[in-house]
């Protein structure tokens, strides 16, 4: 019973981050690309293998923009004054997550183009 209310305790901290990450200008620009594609995919009718990849797509990118939100506040906690090898650190972890939105571009036209031609 104790291991189930620990479990239920830790998920709650998992949406308390979600909440968190939605406060986040970037993240709302990433739920609006969500809820615009999966949309899109439900009115084009996307097939069951095209959905597999359109919602794994979908997760990749919220994982890198949860990552470059935790470590933008790990950095800060941390260090709280500015130094290069923060201001790298952060550089790198939003270019993670430019190059998962522009694949994500380039997979949601090669998922798209097919239905909409
Ligand atoms: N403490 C720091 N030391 C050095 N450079 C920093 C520091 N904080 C930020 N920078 C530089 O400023 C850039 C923007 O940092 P910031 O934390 O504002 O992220 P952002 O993605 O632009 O903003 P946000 O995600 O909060 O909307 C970083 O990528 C980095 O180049």
């Amino acid at each position: 019973m104790r291991w189930l209310s620990q479990r239920v305790i830790s998920f709650g901290h998992a949406l308390r981050g979600v909440k968190t990450l939605l406060a986040e200008p970037h993240a709302q620009i990433h739920l609006s690309a969500t809820v615009v594609v999966v949309a899109l995919g439900w009115l084009v009718e996307l097939s069951r293998s095209d959905w597999q990849v359109l919602v794994l797509t979908i997760a990749i990118v919220w994982l890198a923009e949860g990552l470059n939100t935790a470590l933008e506040h790990l950095c800060d906690a941390a260090v709280p004054d500015h130094h290069p090898l923060i201001g790298k650190a952060k550089d790198v972890a939003a270019a993670s997550v430019l190059v998962t939105a522009l694949g994500a571009v380039i997979i949601g036209a090669l998922l798209f183009l097919p239905y909409l031609t």
